[in-house]
């Protein structure tokens, strides 16, 4: 019998929006576990900041002391504190002294992930981390395993709940930025501080995981270019609506080649416009979705819940049963695959297209002076459209592929120009053949 055999001991670090889910989920189905794993798997202890604050674990699993966990019986410590320190110290003292690691902390891995690789790898044991990308999506685990006979070219995301409610917010109802923030926060999507969430890092983060994988390639997060969507306003969403877009933060991860064949990897977080019937123009609300391009596959989507103490919890205890049977069976899981070590390429010379709204003097010869920007530049042009009439006359222009550099420094030659009123709107444009 199951029941019989000796438990899979866990240890749970952190028990806040994720970490009660866990522990509920692991109290309601505990023969559903056993029979997943091939052993019972029991919580031995949840280290808490404040024991009065949850009612719902039994009093003598609770401790303060997340160190002395570590130290513990535990086969297994699940950490779900979030944030650099202590839990990189706690998983690393975890990690020598053979114990799994199940993670959800994209922060730190996308900080520390080699060390803490490298530990897991040097002690022979596992760490997992689907719950750190893309929450409830299996992703990490397609991307580690089921295409390892694949070469993958591109990984475009929405990988922040948070800030993909907000865009969504703003595009379909025209509400505002911090009530929406508000309202996010409140249903548990937000991340302790929201500055990481609206500003990018939660997604950069992300980005440097996913290129990670997706290339065999050690990537940080001091690797991936990173803009927030604080400076969104609702001329953009107009901007991007009049043209049949939508904007959305995107984290992309591609593989960039050279004409000479060198390969290098962009790893990167931005707004960009899509067109609307792209794949990922249809994702609101707090939903993630990830969308990978690979040679022999080709297109694949990957949509659902990324944040959410439920939908977070359900990969986290995907991870367990996983780092669990191993246990059983003397198993291992994946271990870092960094062979190609691409190098990472500059934003700088990233190639990009721009989307660039002007607010014009409505008088002859303007086009041509803005045109002749550009070709100094040797940036080309895809569409130009003049709108409006004296005051209101606007210019919008699209360009074709170019260096991010070059195109950043054609703005503010443009912004210069006298005929120039101002630069009303810039931003990247995704997902469409230059
Ligand atoms: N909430 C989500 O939707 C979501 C989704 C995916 C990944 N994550 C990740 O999961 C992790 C946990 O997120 P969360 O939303 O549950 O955060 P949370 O802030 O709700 O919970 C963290 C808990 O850890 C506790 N804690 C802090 N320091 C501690 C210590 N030294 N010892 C013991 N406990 C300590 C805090 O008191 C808090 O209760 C983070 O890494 C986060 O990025 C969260
Ligand atoms: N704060 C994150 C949680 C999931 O990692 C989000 O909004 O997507
Ligand atoms: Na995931």
């Amino acid at each position: 019998m199951i029941e019989d055999r000796e438990p899979i001991r866990v240890a749970l670090l952190g028990c806040g929006t994720v970490g009660t889910e866990v522990v509920r989920l692991l109290q309601e189905h505990p023969t559903e576990y056993a029979a997943r794993t091939g052993a019972p798997v029991r919580v031995t202890g949840v280290a808490v900041r404040r024991p009065h604050k949850h009612p719902d674990v039994p009093e003598q699993l609770l401790t303060t002391d997340a160190a002395a966990l570590v130290e513990g019986s535990a086969d297994v410590i699940v950490e779900l504190i979030g944030g650099i320190e202590p839990a990189r110290s706690l998983l690393l003292a975890a990690l020598r002294a053979g114990k799994s690691v199940v993670t959800a902390n994209k922060a730190l891995l996308a900080e520390h992930g080699s060390e803490l690789y490298a530990a897991a790898d040097a002690n022979g044991v596992d760490i997992y981390f689907e719950a750190a990308v893309a929450g409830a999506i299996p992703l990490l685990r397609p991307l580690r395993e089921s295409l390892a006979g694949d070469r993958i070219n591109r990984v475009t995301g929405i990988v922040n709940g948070t800030s993909n409610y907000i865009l969504s917010a703003m595009d379909s109802t025209g509400a505002g930025y911090e009530e929406t923030l508000e309202e996010a926060n409140r249903l548990g999507y937000a991340e302790a501080d929201p500055t990481a969430d609206v500003d990018g890092f939660d997604a950069a983060s992300k980005a440097a995981i996913l290129a990670s994988l997706a290339f065999h390639t050690r990537v940080g997060a001091g690797d991936v270019h990173r803009e927030g969507i604080s400076g969104i306003g609702a001329g953009d969403i107009e901007a991007a609506r009049s043209l049949n877009r939508t904007v959305k933060l995107l984290a992309i991860c591609e593989r960039v080649i050279d004409e000479d064949g060198t390969e290098s990897v962009s790893a990167r977080v931005h707004p960009a416009m899509i067109p609307r019937d792209h794949p990922l123009a249809g994702v609101g609300g707090a939903f993630n979705a990830v969308f990978v391009e690979a040679e022999s596959a080709g297109q694949l989507m990957f949509y659902g819940q990324g944040a959410g103490g439920a939908p977070t919890a359900s990969a986290v205890l995907g991870d367990l049963v996983a780092a669990a049977r191993n246990v059983v069976v003397s198993g291992k899981g994946p271990r870092e695959s960094a062979h190609a070590q691409l190098p990472a390429r500059a934003m700088d010379w990233t190639p990009t297209r721009y989307h660039i709204s002007l607010d014009v003097a409505d008088r002859p010869g303007v086009l041509s002076q803005v045109a002749a920007t550009f070709n100094e530049h040797d940036v080309s042009i895809s569409v130009v459209r003049q709108q409006g009439r004296g005051a209101d006359a606007s210019l919008v222009v699209v360009t074709h592929t170019a260096a991010d550099s070059a195109l950043r420094a054609t703005v503010e030659q443009i912004a210069r120009l006298s005929s120039v009123n101002e630069v009303a709107s810039v931003m990247r444009v995704e997902g469409e053949q230059s």
